[in-house]
């Protein structure tokens, strides 16, 4: 079936002006000025984008699809992610991982969840491991899952700088990163480490450490939360100016926010203004992922769980309330990780990509319809395609 979009305003990222877009199956056809079609042509769907921006299809880094949390004891472990808690956000690829618990959660349960995602409609990809060093692994080694399978990209997220990890000493975190390096060198894949960044002292000490003391270069790592506290924020940005990719943690609470996490539309803000390049930064959302809040003791006193919907709601604010260019924004969560986690099919609206599309209200920036593959998922704001259990 071919899909034809006509009338909108097209934002590659790269502001295209109005174009209309021809879809063929699940690839983009064609980016024409304005394609005239017969009108007894049947074989075309038409979708009217018409006081719409069109936009790629987000890429939500990020998201513990299978489920994670379990920082409060067993009746807190977070629930697997439905397919519209995903669709509802605009994103179209995720990318899953696991958190503090490797041991009720592990590597074939998430690979299962990614493709059961994926047979639902949306593209998937995930990190080997969790928090821990050594880490858990399909094969048992992190090397050989990313070479032999082909949604592994990378390895994490590995807890670093926080009460939760296992304490690793750099040397052990290097001979990770170097596997994970060498893995993605011999599939084609970014072969990046996914790092979970705590709230304490050490920071990206290790990262800096290996980067110094090794030939593995600084984009190796994908460090992540580090909007999380002000201290590590602003070693966040010298990081960032030294190269290194920057992610942003869009799932928050009110508490957080309060006690010194910095918002992911005001981060962004910050960093551009700051001189970090535009292409090192993105936004990931730890959907599913649990928020646990522990006292200066270390002491559990309570748990959220990210929502993949802050993820776009962050860059809506980034462009509406920060006044930040349609198109800087815009990359953090498209061309961006697609760049970064080289999914080469992904980020862009460009011929032969695939034909993941976000149409945006012009006027109230919302989502209103949603294209995976090809296939219409959420049109006028209403879910067109379920979850199998939805
Ligand atoms: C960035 C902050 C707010 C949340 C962050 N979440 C995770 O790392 C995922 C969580 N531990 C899980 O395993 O589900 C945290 O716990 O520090
Ligand atoms: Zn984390
Ligand atoms: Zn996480």
């Amino acid at each position: 079936m071919l899909k034809l979009i006509k009338n909108g305003k097209v934002y590659s990222p790269t502001y295209l002006g109005k174009k209309d877009i021809l879809i063929v199956g699940d690839k983009i056809g064609y980016i024409v000025d304005n394609l005239q079609v017969p009108e007894d042509f049947v074989h075309m769907e038409i979708i009217d984008a018409k006081g719409k921006y069109v936009v790629p299809g987000f890429i939500d880094s990020h998201v513990h699809i299978s489920g994670g949390g379990g920082e409060g004891g067993f009746k807190t472990r977070t629930p697997e992610i439905q397919l519209t808690d995903i669709t509802l956000g605009g994103v179209t690829t995720v990318v899953g991982v696991l958190g503090t618990d490797g041991t009720t959660r592990n590597g074939g349960n998430l690979l299962a969840k990614a493709r059961g995602l994926e047979e639902e409609g949306i593209t998937t990809y995930m990190y080997t491991g969790s928090y821990q060093v050594p880490t858990r692994t399909i094969t048992g080694s992190v090397l050989d899952d990313i070479v032999l399978i082909d949604k592994v990209i990378g390895a994490g997220e590995i807890a670093m700088s926080d009460h939760r990890s296992s304490q690793p000493r750099v040397d052990e975190l290097a001979k990770l990163v170097a596997d994970a390096r060498v893995g993605g060198i011999l599939s084609g894949k970014a072969g990046v480490v996914n790092i979970h960044m705590g709230d304490g002292e050490r920071q990206l000490d290790f990262i800096e450490e290996i980067v110094e003391s090794t030939e593995i270069p600084i984009t190796q790592f994908i460090p992540t939360h580090m909007n999380r506290n002000g201290s590590l924020f602003k070693r966040a940005i010298e990081f960032g100016k030294n190269g290194g990719i920057i992610d942003f943690t869009t799932s928050t609470t009110k508490k957080f926010l309060e006690e010194g996490e910095t918002k992911c539309s005001k981060a962004l803000k910050i960093a551009l203004e700051e001189g970090v390049s535009g292409n090192n930064i993105t936004f990931s959302s730890d959907g599913q992922g649990s928020l646990p809040e522990f006292n200066e003791k270390g002491e559990f006193i309570g748990i959220g769980i990210g929502k993949v919907t802050s993820l776009y709601s962050e860059v809506k604010d980034a462009i509406v309330s920060e006044n930040i260019p349609m198109e800087k924004a815009l990359r953090v969560i498209t061309a961006n990780p697609a760049d970064i986690l080289k999914l080469k099919d992904k980020g862009h609206i460009e011929k032969g990509k695939d034909a993941d599309i976000v149409l945006l209200d012009e006027d109230t920036f919302e989502i209103d319809t949603v294209i995976a593959r090809g296939q219409v998922m959420i049109k006028n704001k209403e879910v067109v395609v379920k979850g199998t259990f939805e």
